[in-house]
């Protein structure tokens, strides 16, 4: 499986439909914070907004809600993974994404048979508060050489300035959100990410 070079993570529809029109090819949906009924209706107006945009949308943790709305890919965290029903998801023809932060986490992710592993953080992330120090791009190339050809997606601090480095390191895909959604101008950052990771298209 091939996963578009640029992964961008929001944390609404709203985003999905601001950007999604821009040539975003992979998008994933993280939200933290909403009752059922508010993520329910989250994703089903992401799924819409994608299938409109050939964009193919990954749901972060909420796996069952993703099954019942009829998306095909979830991303899953390790905590996600030790309470997820992986042979549901795989009943339900949903692809999985996982989480890994260090050498016992990729072995526990491997071991799921994943369709893509993350590594993470690659630089320091403002977006949540993480107990790993950063990874640095030697980290990707361990990691390629154990997953492959399972893609690798890099995550955390990464910019456009970023992108040839870890992509040289060996990850397939990188992943982004505060670079731009905390962005001045979301719209022309976006068409940035797009145009840097062309090369890796
Ligand atoms: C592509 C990608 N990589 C890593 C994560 C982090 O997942 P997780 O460790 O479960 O943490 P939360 O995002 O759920 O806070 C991710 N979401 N996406
Ligand atoms: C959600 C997330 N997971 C990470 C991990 O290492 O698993 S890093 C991260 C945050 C990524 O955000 P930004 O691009 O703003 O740094
Ligand atoms: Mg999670």
């Amino acid at each position: 499986m091939k996963l578009d070079p640029f992964y961008l993570i929001v944390d609404s529809a709203a985003w999905i439909e601001r950007l999604a029109p821009l040539g975003v090819k992979l998008v994933q949906l993280r939200i933290k914070s909403k009752n059922e009924t508010g993520l329910r209706a989250e994703i089903r107006k992401s799924k819409g907004f994608c299938a409109q945009h050939k964009c193919q949308l990954i749901v972060n943790d909420h796996w069952r809600l993703a099954i019942e709305e009829g998306c095909d890919f979830v991303h899953l965290g390790q905590e996600d993974l030790q309470t997820a029903d992986l042979s549901r998801i795989r009943a339900a023809g949903v692809r999985l994404g996982l989480s890994t932060h260090d050498r016992v986490e990729l072995e526990t992710a491997m071991f799921a048979e994943p369709d893509y592993v993350a590594l993470g953080p690659i630089y320091p992330t403002i977006l949540k508060k993480m107990k790993w120090m950063p990874q640095g791009l030697e980290r990707i190339s361990e990691w390629n050489r154990r997953v492959a050809p399972i893609p690798l997606v890099a995550i955390g601090g990464l910019n456009p300035d970023r992108l040839n480095g870890v992509f040289e390191a060996g990850a397939n895909s990188a992943a982004v959100v505060t670079d731009i959604t905390l962005s001045s101008d979301p719209e022309t950052r976006t068409r940035e990410w797009i145009e840097k990771t062309d090369r890796w298209r």
